[in-house]
Formats: C-alpha cells, structure tokens, sequence
C-alpha cells in the first residue's frame, strides 16, 4: 500500500448528494466478487444508505462510506453530527434504521467480533492493573494466555508502556491510560480498529506524539481503521482518506486522499500539501454554516 499511496496525486471530491464521485476501475481478484473490489483494493467494510433515527430525531445519514483492507480512514465533523453513532452502527452495536454494513462481503448482522475499539474515555477497569487490562481481551475472547501475553508485551513496549505493566488505570497519565487502551484494542490482532476521538482528551504535545506512535503501530500492522476525530491536523496526519461529515443529520460531503508521505512528521505544516487539505476542509465548514467568522 505505501507504493500506491506514493503514486497517488491530491484528489479532492465533492460528494454530491451522497454518491461518491469516484473514478473506479473495474478489476478482479481470484476468490472475490468484483464488487467487493475496487481501483484493485478489497473494499473490507462498505456501509450503503446508512441512517440512523432515534425515536422521530434523524441523527444521521443517509451515508454511503467504505473503507479498504489495509486503509486509514477518519472522519471530521462538527459535533453532534452523527460521528459516534455511525461508528457505533459500524461496529454492529447498534442497529441502523435504513441501510446495511457489508464486513469483506457479508452483511454484518450482529456485532463484529474481528474488532478493537476504543473510545474518548479510557473504559480501564480500575481495579485490574495495566496489563491485566489489556489481558481481559484473552479472558473475554478464551484465547491463548500465553500468545496474548507476548502479543501485549510486545505492544506495551511498541506504545511507550514499558515498565507500566502493573500500575493501576489511576497511576498512568491520561495519555498513558490513552495507550493501554489502544494495546487492548489491538491484542487479539483485529482486522478492523474502531477509533472514536481516542486523543480528544488529551493536550497538544501529547496528542501529536500518540499520533506518531498509532501511525507507527498502524504501519507494521495495516489493519483497517475508521478513526472519528474533530482535529483537522490528527485527520491529516494519520489518514489516507479523510471524509468531512455536513451538520446532523451528518451525510458525507467530502472526501480528501491524502497524498503525504509515512511515517509523517510532528510538524505537517512543512508539506505545501498540509496547508491545501486543511484550507479545502476550513472552506467546506465555512460553506456548511460549521464556522461563521465575519
Ligand atoms: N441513544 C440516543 N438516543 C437519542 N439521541 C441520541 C442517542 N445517541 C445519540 N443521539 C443524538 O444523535 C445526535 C448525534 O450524536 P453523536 O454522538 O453520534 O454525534 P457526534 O458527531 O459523535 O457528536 P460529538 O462530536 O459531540 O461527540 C446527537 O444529537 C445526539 O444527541
């Protein structure tokens, strides 16, 4: 992926009601169906006409997205536009009102299992330590202790955690807390991260160092992220695709390919590109009514 990713020129499409504008190539793979196939990359999660109501509210969509084996992609919308519950819908834990998600082809009818995710808040047992956290993935799922036990091991080291092993959710920072999760999510060796708005809480510096380490992580791994954010700059940095959601109820407006090079440096201000993604997604806040500077 990181050769196509070098090959791609900036592309941004407006999606005009919904329907993405996408120039595709009809191809196949030996043991898929073409529709699961798309420019050559396996659509892994494709969620068509989704929406979401609650009692007469419309929170959300319709909204058409998909995500490619492999492929990092976030979502950026004003709040309260639907972010949450489409992640939600998207991981099976809530039923849509109209609309199906596909998980590599099949129509995913219950909660997904292949998944780690995690959310604002930490979600750490407070009286099990670090480790035996990131542990309850074992516990839970009946897995091999002994293989999850490495697996954590490595990811402790991987995300900065050495040596916080068996220190307890309320002795770690809240970027540390932030980690543990994050290795929780991925012991089990998931196809698909769920990630919704993981570093909201923390400051600045730490949340571009995360950044960094989750890129890194994401690198050796390619699982298949949807990542929710409200920071354009996290949105940039980390995503191959970014889909900018309208006012609720959220549809997709737009979607940016993000053509920067990986890993990707602290400061993105230093690619001319950085400032182009981040002025068309200011611009289409603007247009939506999100922002109103006068
Ligand atoms: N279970 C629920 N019952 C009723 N309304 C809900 C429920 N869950 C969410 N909503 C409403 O649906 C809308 C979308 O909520 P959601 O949390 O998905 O937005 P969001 O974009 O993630 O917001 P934020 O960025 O502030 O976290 C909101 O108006 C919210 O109040």
């Amino acid at each position: 992926m990181a050769d196509a990713l070098e090959k791609r020129s900036v592309s941004i499409t407006r999606l005009s009601g919904n329907v993405p504008q996408i120039h595709t190539t009809a191809s196949t793979v030996k043991g898929t169906t073409p529709s699961l196939v798309e420019d050559g990359r396996r659509r892994f999660i494709a969620a068509s006409e989704l929406s979401k109501s609650f009692g007469g509210f419309q929170a959300l969509g319709p909204v058409n997205i998909h995500i490619e084996e492999g492929e990092f992609v976030s979502i950026l919308g004003p709040s309260g536009c639907g972010k949450s519950t489409l992640m939600l819908v998207v991981a099976g834990l809530l039923q849509p009102t109209k609309g199906h998600i596909e998980i590599n082809g099949r129509v995913l009818k219950r909660s997904m299992t292949d998944v780690g995710i995690v959310f604002q808040d930490h979600l750490l047992l407070e009286f099990r330590t670090a480790f035996e956290n990131v542990l309850l993935q074992q516990e839970i799922r009946g897995l091999d202790r002994n293989q999850i036990r490495k697996r954590a091991q490595e990811l402790f080291g991987k995300l900065g955690l050495s040596g916080a092993e068996s220190r307890y959710p309320r002795q770690l920072s809240g970027g540390m807390q932030q980690r543990v999760s994050i290795a929780r999510a991925l012991v089990h060796e998931p196809s698909v991260l769920l990630m919704d708005e993981p570093f909201g809480a923390l400051d600045a510096i730490s949340r571009t160092q995360i950044r960094h380490d989750l890129e890194a992580l994401w690198m050796e791994t390619r699982k298949s992220v949807l990542f929710i954010t409200h920071s354009i700059e996290e949105a940039i940095g980390l995503s191959d695709r970014v889909l900018v959601m309208s006012n609720s109820p959220g549809r997709v407006v737009e979607e940016i390919r993000i053509d920067l090079p990986r890993p990707r440096p602290a400061y993105l201000g230093q690619y001319p590109e950085f400032a182009k993604y981040a002025q068309q997604i200011y611009k289409t806040f603007e247009k939506l009514g999100v922002y109103q500077f006068k």
